[in-house]
């Protein structure tokens, strides 16, 4: 009997987990060995001659990578659930299935954008700095005053697995009112979360909290600018857990120092890292993370799984695990 063919696999980074174990057993695998991402030409020159790829969120994977793997690509499986750092067309164009990790980091992400919706409220990073920086005087009874959700209305913008998971806890946890964007009807969140789908602009006016579950896409980015944050609440606290290119980061810093929003909670930003000379660093009722919706255990792992039953799937010519469809 003739041995099973071995595929070139390229994996970007290390990742957690035992996953990438089956895919060494099964195939010719190198991953990159270095913290930092391969730079764009280092991606380009390892890429070279695979037939499947193993990516980041923080890998452009352009017409241009895919053609430099060459004719022989069969799969991008991404180790992530979104796929903004994707083009699609081009993956269509030339043949090349394209895989994410939906589900498995659901309840991480809804968790943490709660955590950001807290600390952002209560003012949590100006407190922790006072300690830190030895500020902590007398107790106060007007210091750090925050707001407070419970039975207020919360704002979800997207209602996908993630925006459920985070109204889910909202509703049920605070209490709170539920006004959501999608872009169609989803009776069993009104009916289970008395949701109610509104338009962006009523969201924003009516909502104490709002905060982002929508994919990046050319309709999604830039969609919390200038004149959408205007029209929300003096006293709003705005989260952030799906892409930072959702929001006009200029319009943001503006909006916190003029009061015209209480505060923001961001995991995501414009560029990744941002830098610390970046005008939102350090503003006074601005928290931000670095990108760590997903990075639990559990979640990191089960993304790795995922993530490689997608290229073992993509390389032999089956079905992905999770594929993104490519329209
Ligand atoms: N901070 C982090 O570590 C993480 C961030 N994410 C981000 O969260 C996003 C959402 O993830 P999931 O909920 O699993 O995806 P999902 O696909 O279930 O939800 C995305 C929702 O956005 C909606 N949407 C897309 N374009 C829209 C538009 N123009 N207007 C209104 N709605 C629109 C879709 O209909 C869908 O309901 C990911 O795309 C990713 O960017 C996901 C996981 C971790
Ligand atoms: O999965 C994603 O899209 C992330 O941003 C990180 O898990």
């Amino acid at each position: 009997m003739s041995e099973p063919t071995r595929s070139r696999i390229f994996v970007t980074r290390k990742i957690p987990g035992a996953a990438l174990d089956r895919l060494r057993e099964a195939h010719d695998v190198s991953i990159w060995p270095d913290e930092l991402p391969p730079t764009p030409e280092q991606l380009l020159e390892n890429v070279a001659g695979c037939d499947g790829l193993l990516t980041m969120l923080s890998d452009r994977i352009d017409e241009t990578v895919i053609k430099a793997a060459g004719p022989q690509l069969k799969v991008v499986s991404n180790y992530a659930v979104g796929f903004n750092n994707i083009d699609l067309k081009a993956a269509r164009e030339h043949g090349v299935c394209v895989g994410n990790t939906p589900d498995v980091l659901t309840g991480a992400t809804a968790d943490l954008a709660v955590t950001l919706l807290l600390a952002a409220a209560r003012r949590v990073e100006e407190g922790a700095a006072e300690v830190r920086e030895g500020r902590w005087g007398a107790w106060k009874p007007s210091a750090l005053l925050g707001v407070e959700p419970e039975g207020k209305t919360v704002g979800v913008v997207g209602m996908g697995r993630i925006g459920k998971a985070f109204a889910e806890r909202m509703v049920r946890g605070w209490n709170m009112k539920l006004l959501y964007t999608s872009r169609s009807d989803q009776a069993d969140v009104d009916e289970s979360l008395r949701g109610r789908r509104v338009d962006l602009d009523e969201l924003l006016a009516e909502s104490d909290f709002v905060s982002i579950h929508v994919a990046l896409t050319d309709d999604t980015r830039n969609l919390i600018d200038a004149a959408a944050l205007s029209k929300m609440k003096s006293t709003a606290v705005l989260v952030n857990t799906a892409r930072g290119e959702i929001i006009d980061q200029d319009a943001l810093v503006d909006a916190i120092k003029g009061g015209r929003i209480f505060a923001a909670g961001l995991d995501v930003t414009t560029p990744e890292p941002l830098p610390p000379s970046h005008p939102l660093v350090g503003l006074p009722r601005v928290i931000i993370l670095p990108h760590i919706g997903s990075a639990t255990d559990t979640s990191r792992c089960g993304m790795a799984e995922i993530a490689v039953d997608n290229v073992l799937a993509g390389v032999a010519g089956r079905p992905l695990r999770c594929e993104v469809p490519l329209g």
